[in-house]
């Protein structure tokens, strides 16, 4: 039985014991990953013989397909899930039926339309202005990641605070952006009656309806990100070779705007059609969420770190199923700020990777990883930063 066991079997105790092993020892990314290989994709962990606790592990783009595509109604995700996340309510995350469709009716209206993109770039824009970029100014070595977890704690919240931002108008000469409201009072204004839910109504102006999905949108918005920014910085401080081929991507967006919005730090704030224009760093974040999720796309070399792997002959971004690059999930369940994410992270990456550039102090180049729902590095980003000459 050991012989084909992707992992040590103890007689009664099952694989537990390696798994509880790795778990503290922050190895247990690399036990999986090295599982899944061995298997082929997909095994079964068996847990100890008194329990009923075994799990089928899998990351096989057929039965991901099968899984959230073909039959995401046969795979609800119960009530032991919502127990876990007991924080989060009954905010989206936790429910499934009627309920799930519901609010997921709302917050794909709210998050997916073009005024709520314009309004949460121009204010982590203006945030990257006022704080983040002052603090890097100043800072010789510090932990990037401890940073951008703070930075996106203060954006997410700035896009939910109700009294300050539903009287702020944001008037910048365009029409278009004025009047931009808040999360919650966007949440409170919006069209969609209640819902009926099995039987039961759904308020969805109560102050638990409200808390539930506010807390959901900053946990899913503030970590993610922030985890997602790190390890772009630490693939590309590693790959020199892409960091330049990212600032020469840059350079050419930048060089046909006026000269006066070239230099300084304005060069490295980009709108969203620019932001658009830059192929080879969508092609980094995608390939920085592959290498660091650990459901990785099932090429020979997927280990290897290649941007190039992402963009097609005709210099566009290839499309990749979701079932094979399952970042966001795959299926009805995909995350509803994809393109969100992609934004923020290629809006964020062009500011500092333009203006200055970070050597890491630790040299180690295969960085520990916190075990839990989102991937951080164990022991942070410490980086030398300095301003780069344009
Ligand atoms: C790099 C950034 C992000 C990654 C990798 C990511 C990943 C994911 C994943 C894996 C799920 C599925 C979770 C599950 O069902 O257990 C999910 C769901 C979700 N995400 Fe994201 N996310 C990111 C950013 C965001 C942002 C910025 C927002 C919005 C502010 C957001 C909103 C949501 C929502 C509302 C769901 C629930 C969808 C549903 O259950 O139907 N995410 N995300």
């Amino acid at each position: 039985r050991n012989k084909h066991s992707p992992v040590y079997q103890w007689p009664f105790l099952g694989m537990l014991p390696g798994f509880l092993f790795s778990f503290y020892d922050s190895t247990i990314h690399d036990l999986y990953t090295r599982a899944l290989r061995r298997t082929g994709g997909t095994f079964l962990l068996k847990g100890p013989i008194f329990i009923n606790a075994d799990f089928m592990v899998t990351c096989d783009p057929a039965n991901i397909n099968h899984i959230f595509n073909k039959n995401a109604a046969n795979y609800e995700k119960g009530r032991d899930f919502k127990t876990i996340m007991e924080p989060l309510g009954d905010g989206i995350f936790n429910v499934d039926g009627e309920s799930w469709k519901f609010q997921r009716r709302l917050l794909h209206s709210l998050l997916n339309n073009s005024e709520f993109e314009c309004h949460a770039m121009q204010i982590l824009t203006e945030k990257m202005r006022s704080t983040l970029l002052p603090i890097l100014d100043r800072a010789e070595v510090v932990d990037l990641q401890d940073v951008f977890k703070r930075f996106m704690f203060d954006n997410m919240c700035l896009l939910m605070k109700k009294q300050e931002f539903a009287t702020k108008h944001y008037v910048d000469n365009d029409e278009q952006t004025k009047n931009k409201t808040d999360l919650l009072t966007q949440f409170l204004v919006m069209k969609d009656e209640d819902g009926n839910c099995d039987g039961k109504i759904i308020d969805k102006t109560s102050d638990k309806f409200l808390r539930d999905n506010m807390l959901t949108l900053l946990v899913a918005g503030r970590d993610t990100i922030s985890a997602g920014l790190t390890w772009l910085i630490w693939c590309v401080a590693n790959h020199p070779t892409v960091e330049k081929r990212i600032l020469e991507e840059l350079r050419q967006v930048i060089a046909v705007r006026p000269p006066e919005q070239v230099n300084g730090d304005e060069g490295g704030f980009l709108r969203s059609n620019e932001l658009n224009k830059l192929v080879y760093l969508h092609a980094t974040v995608c390939e920085t969420l592959k290498v660091v999720s650990t459901s990785p796309i099932r090429a020979q070399d997927c280990m290897e770190f290649k941007p190039e792997r992402w963009i097609s002959e005709r210099g566009t971004i290839l499309h990749v199923p979701t079932y094979k690059f399952m970042t966001f999930l795959a299926g009805a369940r995909t995350c509803l700020g994809k393109t969100m994410s992609f934004m923020q992270i290629k809006s964020m990456a062009s500011a500092l990777l333009w203006k200055y550039k970070f050597e890491l102090t630790d040299n180690n180049p295969s960085a520990r990883t916190t075990v839990g729902m989102v991937l951080y590095m164990k022991d942070g980003l410490k980086a030398r930063v300095s301003r780069r000459d344009h």
